[in-house]
């Protein structure tokens, strides 16, 4: 069986979050970097310290009590991260029965998703798995991946998000865009962004863009090199 690769829009957005221990704190962690409109979190315990510093985001509501089935009301994402397998089984398959997407922490093969390794440079996401075969692993290979793309692959994706837009409102043909855009992708723009170098950025984008956006350049370079 293949997981479905995708990125989720949270943006208002209710989830859920079932057990705060360690599993479940990294996981309302992430949550948050994506700015749901609120994480129900549920626990029989109080806080913990790691818990207690997300308690001042606004989207976080800590419940200190039993999961009831009504919390599951109006959740497009659950996490259910108990030490305790049944309760875990329970609520995975009360989940799937509601059609409700469900990630289980012990038990990956029950879930309704998994969780990708994942590093950010700036808008530019990987996200990697193994499909649960071995956390272990997606953690080598996550951090060997960080170690190789170098630092400029933010700036780079930045600069190219900025001209996308530009270029897609002159309104020339698919195939024009495609050339444009790929020249861009795969020629020493990157190289040159990471050694600073904003002379030959100017130049490569003069040669590469069309006449109608180099009153631009500088605008799109801005805070770039
Ligand atoms: C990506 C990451 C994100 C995150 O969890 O936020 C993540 N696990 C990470 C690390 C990690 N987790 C564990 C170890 C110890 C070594 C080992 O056990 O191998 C290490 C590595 C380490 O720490 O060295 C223990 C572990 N993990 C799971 C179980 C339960 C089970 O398999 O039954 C147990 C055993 C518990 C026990 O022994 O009791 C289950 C899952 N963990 C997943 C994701 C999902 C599949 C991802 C995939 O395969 O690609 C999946 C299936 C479910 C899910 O959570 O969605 C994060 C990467 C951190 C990073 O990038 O640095
Ligand atoms: N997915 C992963 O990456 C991963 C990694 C390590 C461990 N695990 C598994 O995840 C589970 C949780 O691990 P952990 O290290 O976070 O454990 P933990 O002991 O740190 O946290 C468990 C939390 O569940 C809460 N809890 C217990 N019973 C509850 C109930 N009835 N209702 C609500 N909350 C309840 C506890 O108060 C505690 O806060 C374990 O089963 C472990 O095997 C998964």
């Amino acid at each position: 069986m293949r997981h479905y690769p995708a990125f989720l829009n949270l943006r208002g957005r209710r989830c859920l979050v079932v057990g705060a221990g360690e599993v479940g704190t990294r996981k309302i962690e992430t949550l948050l970097s994506c700015g749901p409109a609120e994480v129900l979190v549920v626990d029989t315990a109080p806080p913990s310290a790691r818990m207690k510093a997300l308690l001042d985001t606004p989207a976080v509501v800590y419940n200190q009590r039993p999961f009831e089935e009504n919390d599951l009301e109006g959740r497009t994402l659950v996490f259910v991260c108990t030490n305790n397998a049944q309760l875990n089984a329970t609520i995975g398959t009360m989940c799937e029965t509601r059609g409700q997407l469900c990630n289980i922490a012990d038990a990956p093969t029950q879930s309704g998703f998994i969780v990708p390794a994942t590093f950010d440079r700036g808008s530019l996401v990987v996200a990697l798995s193994t499909g649960g075969a071995s956390p272990a692993v997606a953690r080598r290979i996550r951090m060997e991946l960080e170690a190789a793309l170098g630092p400029s692959c933010g700036a780079f994706v930045e600069l190219m998000g900025r001209i996308r837009p530009l270029v897609l409102e002159l309104g020339m043909p698919t195939a024009a865009n495609t050339e444009i855009f790929r020249k861009l992708a795969h020629g020493p723009l990157m190289a040159a962004i990471g050694e600073g170098d904003a002379e030959q950025v100017r130049d490569i984008l003069t040669q590469e863009l069309p006449a109608a956006l180099h009153p631009r350049i500088g605008e799109v370079l801005d805070g770039i090199v």
